[in-house]
Parts: C-alpha cells; structure tokens; sequence
C-alpha cells in the first residue's frame, strides 16, 4: 500500500473502532453496510473503464463488447455460485485474499522470485481474512451456510486459520532473511496485523470487514486507479473517476435494494450479498492485478 495512504488508515481504523466501543449491533451493521456500498462499491464500480483503458493499448474494443464480455462474467460466477456454491466460495476467498494481498504489498516490489511474491500476497491475504473469520466464526458460519444451503463445520475454519498462519509465518521468516527492506518493514506490518485483529474482534463481522475493505483496501485501490486512467491524482481527476463510476455504481445499488426488499430476511440478504460480491470481485481481481502489471512495465 502507498505509505501515503497508511496514516488514513490507521487513524480511521481506529475511530471505528472507537465507534464499535459504543454502538448497537444494529447500527454497526447499517454503518457496515453504509460503507461498502459508497467506497467499496465505488471502488470496483469503473472495472468497465479500466477493462477499456487496458486493453487500448492493444487496440480499440467496442464498448458494447466489452460489457458483453464483462456481464457474462459476472453471471458466469453467479450461475456457479447457485450450482456449486462450496466450490465458488472457495474460489471467490482464494481470489479475494490474492487480491487484498497484492494491494497491500503491490508498491514494496518484494526482492524475491515472481512465485513466492504472488504465493506471499496470497497466503498474506487469505492470513487477513483467516483472521476476521475465526474471530466471527457464528456469523460466518450463519452466512456461509446461507450461501451454500448446508451445514458448514467450524472445524473449517479453525484449519483454515491454523494452516494459513503456518505458511504465513515461514514465508514471512524466509523473505525476511533474504529481503533488507522486508525486514526493516516487518515489525510495522505485524503490529497492522495486531490492529486488524483488535477491530475483528471487537467489532462484529460486517463492521470489522467493512473498516478493512474501506480503510486498507478500497480507499488505496481507487487511489490507484485514478493514478493510473487520469496520469495524476487531484480532486478534479477525482471527481472525473466518480462521474464515470456514478451510472456503475447506482445501477448496482439499485439492484442490491431490490434483492434486500425481495427478500426482507438479514441472513438471505447477507448469503445473496456475498454471491454478488464474488460476482463482481472475481473479474475486478483480474483487472486490478493486469492494472499494476501494466503500471510495473510503464
Ligand atoms: C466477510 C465474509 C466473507 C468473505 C468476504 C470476502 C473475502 C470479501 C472480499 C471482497 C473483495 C475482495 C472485494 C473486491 O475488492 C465470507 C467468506 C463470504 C463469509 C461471510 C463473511
């Protein structure tokens, strides 16, 4: 993560955690939601755009291609979540923990091979959410077994956290013998990982994960982004990126409110959510690690 973004982070990280000291379940659930609808949403609400602005410089694509291409992903990803919802979780955690990783380790370019920088990313990644799911494991588990409309062991999740810690650890303890820089940075990026399990444990599970996704994840990516479709950031490069996204995004707020009073029930909602959320994330990973790909051979 840019460290411009890092002393956001920590300050807003810890007023919301200030917040979770003294309000209700309820509204930590609203504010939860409130906060991945606006930033986090926003945040992947341009991947047309940014599918665009990749592949211009291999030559024009039709935009009507392009959102073709784009909505059959995304229904590609929902249709396996109705078929084979354990087997598409799956997928959409492994994907999601590679993506958080890379934006968090993107600009400290790791002195190692191509493969143990990705596994790193991955396994640091799939650490973060380990770690807010042990930490919430009955609410996971209501959801999970919302999505897959089965029963879901907690022993999971438990194996989960325990396996990933592990290759956590000698991935970190190996690149930290072989990398100066990574040595110098690790003792600050341990006391972060402190501080996440602080929040997710005080916080309930939608509060805890909204102060990551906003605070550590989707705040540094449309940072990002803007950099990379505007050459700059400015509050007018800003603004610019938030008027493409806006038809985006009210589009798929709209739909959100129209599954929610389909079905009026939290934890329907909650499992509906999450399969949209994988539906839209999975090609959005994609196109971000393509973006800082690019941005790398500039
Ligand atoms: C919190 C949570 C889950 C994981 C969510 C993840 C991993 C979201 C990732 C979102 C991304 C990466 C969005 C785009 O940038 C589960 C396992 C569904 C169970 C219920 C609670």
């Amino acid at each position: 993560m840019s460290y411009k973004f890092k002393n956001i982070s920590i300050v807003s990280s810890f007023v919301c955690l200030w917040l979770a000291s003294f309000l209700t379940a309820n509204l930590e659930l609203i504010f939860g939601f409130l906060l991945i609808l606006s930033f986090g949403m926003l945040h992947g609400a341009n991947d047309i755009i940014l599918f665009d602005k990749l592949s211009k410089s291999k030559g024009k694509l039709p935009y009507l291609l392009m959102l073709s291409v784009y909505i059959s992903v995304v229904l590609l990803v929902l249709f396996v979540f109705y078929w084979a919802p354990l087997f598409a979780l799956t997928i959409f955690v492994s994907g999601s923990a590679y993506h958080f990783g890379e934006q968090h380790w993107e600009h400290e370019s790791l002195k190692s091979t191509d493969l143990i920088t990705y596994t790193f990313y991955f396994i640091y990644g799939l650490f973060v959410i380990a770690l807010l799911l042990i930490l919430n494991t009955s609410q996971v588990i209501a959801i999970v077994e919302s999505i897959i409309k089965d029963q879901f062991p907690v022993v999971a999740i438990d194996y989960l956290f325990y396996t990933v810690s592990i290759s956590f650890v000698i991935l970190t303890t190996y690149l930290a013998i072989i990398d100066v820089d990574f040595r110098r940075r690790i003792w600050q990026e341990l006391l972060y990982l402190l501080v996440f399990a602080v929040i997710f444990k005080v916080s309930s599970l939608i509060w805890g994960f909204a102060i990551y996704f906003i605070f550590w994840h989707s705040l540094p990516s449309l940072y990002d982004q803007i950099k990379f479709m505007y050459n700059g950031f400015d509050n007018y490069k800003m603004l610019a990126y938030f008027k493409k996204a806006l038809p985006y995004w009210l589009i798929s707020i709209l739909g959100l409110i129209g599954i929610y009073f389909m079905f009026k029930d939290m934890t329907i909602f909650n499992g509906l959510f999450f399969s949209f959320l994988a539906a839209v994330t999975l090609p959005h990973s994609f196109l971000i690690s393509r973006m800082f790909k690019q941005v790398k051979k500039k």
